[in-house]
């Protein structure tokens, strides 16, 4: 189906980027008109939105922790477009690298062409240019397509130690790319290296060798002390041809380093490409590749001494084993368990010790209620409870806090007609978590279903004090918007072991079960009074498939 599309520039960027290309001995890339914010993207007006993008020019690491890979899930982390190309085909694991193939320079030259004649990259970064005739092809292009800024990370030496780019690579950097560089990233041993072979053991030292090298043509230098023996944090010195500037970090303990270096290059380019300044972009790069670092500290991928990281920051979380994370089932609303903090001061217990012995008694699913509770202790008290609720594959949902569930990784939240909706919650959360949502009409069923919810709550079923002014839709009510719903359902407010059966016997295949708060926890056992409920859904469940 053919479409229209109308894109509106802003017409500061046609002459400045045609400036940039066709005046003699201008600089093939202006960052620095960016950063003035000369250029700006085109403004879209209909359904095409322009988006930020980096092409990577690099080479391919089978294992996935560094190179073109690395590259490509930081742009993606960054919500940045990646495209590749790809340098060298290296065999490589965590323990170190075991082959390298070049891809041939014509080869290299025809991705390059591919790329940039259709694609208009916003910022190139480049990693491994294992020859000299490559490095000299990508200047070349680079002067045929001019891109906004070009992120040199000088990779020679791979973090295990194995060389990706001789010594003869460097005077064909130092003439070649630094010269057109808006930022080049050396670590200490690759900085040594592009000046001669200096020793750098203080972080002075890296101040004159980020100095020297800007002085050999980049516009900034950004020299990485990660392997500093002298310093006990992490100190990075970036240069801007006329301040210094100290970004210093605590080191984190890990195996899982490896990619690093590639990662924060791809980052400041995918920073770079969304228009930030150029200090900004280093700042949040490094950023974000601490805290993957540290999120990432404990995973285990490979028997090597040098793990790779997650970029997405995604997969401990996604671990079933480790989280206790499993799919929602409907099943699982049987006997739904919300808490009151009012209740639990009453009887002398901490949410903890009745979220325990609700789960215990036999819960199927858990809601901390805490309508009033100051938001770093209701944080705390979450993640306790988390841990009691995953040891029994209990999912714990937060009610009516998006934010409290997506600091302490909870399994969902609950939302009635009042709160956030739940097509936002939805985009906070993500597809995997459980979102549940107050209904008492049938037309609000509807809508729930719409906007992504996994299930209903339905109430008062009978007259609660619980909640303040609540309305009762009583029987025909919940069998209304059970009838209306295409979500299970579960039924609330002033049910207990004494009315729940006949909730439970109105013969709704959507009506899964019942939520309950002061059957359980007004009373002085939890457990047992969980347990004779438990007893009493199911002995319902039994009579109604026999009837
Ligand atoms: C399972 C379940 N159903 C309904 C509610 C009520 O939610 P809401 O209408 O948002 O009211 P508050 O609980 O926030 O006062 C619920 N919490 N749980
Ligand atoms: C939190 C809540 N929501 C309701 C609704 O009708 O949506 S009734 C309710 C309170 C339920 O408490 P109890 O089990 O003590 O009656
Ligand atoms: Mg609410």
């Amino acid at each position: 189906m053919g479409y229209t599309c109308t894109l509106v520039y802003n017409f500061s960027l046609l002459p400045s980027r045609l400036a940039t290309s066709t005046f003699q001995n201008a600089r093939v890339l202006n960052l620095e008109a960016v950063q003035r914010e000369e250029i700006s993207r085109p403004l879209v007006t209909m359904s095409q939105i322009r988006i930020p993008h980096v092409l990577t020019v690099a080479g391919s690491d089978s294992g996935a922790g560094a190179g073109i890979q690395a590259d490509l899930k930081a742009c993606a982390a960054r919500g940045v477009y990646c495209s590749t190309v790809i340098t060298a085909v290296t065999a490589q694991n965590t323990v170190g690298v075991q082959g390298v193939n070049i891809v041939p320079e014509d080869f290299v030259r025809e991705q390059l062409g591919s790329v940039l004649s259709d694609m208009h990259p916003d910022v190139v970064k480049t990693g491994m240019l294992p020859s000299t005739g490559i490095v000299k092809i990508l200047s070349q292009s680079l002067r045929e397509f001019p891109v906004r800024a070009l992120v040199v990370d000088p990779v020679m030496v791979s973090t295990s130690g194995d060389v990706l780019a001789g010594p003869s690579i460097l005077d064909s950097f130092r003439e070649e790319l630094l010269p057109m560089a808006d930022i080049v990233t050396p670590n200490l041993k690759e900085a040594s290296a592009l000046l001669g072979g200096i020793p750098l053991e203080t972080v002075a030292d890296m101040r004159s060798a980020a100095k020297s090298i800007h002085d050999i043509g980049a516009r900034n230098v950004l020299v990485k002390g990660g392997d500093l023996a002298a310093s006990s944090d992490a100190v990075d010195v970036l240069f801007d041809g006329k301040d210094f500037y100290e970004f210093r970090s605590s080191r984190i303990k890990t195996r899982n380093t490896h990619g690093t270096g590639c990662t924060l290059a791809s980052s400041i380019a995918a920073e770079l490409a969304r228009g930030s300044s150029l200090f900004f972009a280093v700042k949040t790069a490094k950023r974000y590749v601490e805290t993957a670092l540290d999120y990432s500290k404990d995973i285990l991928i490979g028997n090597g001494c040098q793990g790779p990281f997650d970029h997405m920051m995604k997969l401990k979380n996604n671990d079933m084993k480790l989280s206790g994370h499993r799919p929602f089932d409907p099943n699982d609303l049987l006997l739904y368990a919300v808490t009151d903090p009012r209740m639990n001061k009453k009887w002398g217990r901490s949410i903890t010790d009745a979220v325990k012995a609700a789960v215990e008694g036999g819960a199927t699913i858990v809601q901390l209620r805490e309508k009033d509770a100051d938001t770093r202790d209701f944080l705390e008290a979450a993640k306790s409870c988390l841990e009691i609720c995953r040891r029994h594959g209990v999912p714990l949902l937060i009610n009516d806090r998006a934010d409290i569930a997506l600091a302490c990784d909870a399994d969902g939240v609950h939302v009635g007609q009042s709160d956030m909706p739940a097509r936002v919650v939805r985009t906070l959360l993500g597809p995997d978590k459980i979102i549940g949502v107050s209904c008492k009409t049938p037309k609000q069923a509807q809508v729930a279903w719409i906007e992504g919810a996994d299930y209903i709550g339905c109430g008062g079923v009978y007259p609660t004090n619980t909640k303040e002014n609540n309305i009762t839709v009583g029987l025909d009510g919940l069998k209304n918007v059970c009838l209306a719903s295409k979500l299970p359902v579960v039924a609330i407010g002033g049910i207990g072991i004494s009315n729940a059966q006949p909730v439970m016997e109105l013969g709704v295949p959507s009506l899964k079960g019942v939520a309950v708060v002061s059957a359980l926890f007004d009373r002085e056992s939890v457990l047992r009074e969980t347990q004779n409920l438990r007893r009493v859904l199911l002995d319902s469940i039994t009579t109604a498939t026999a009837k």
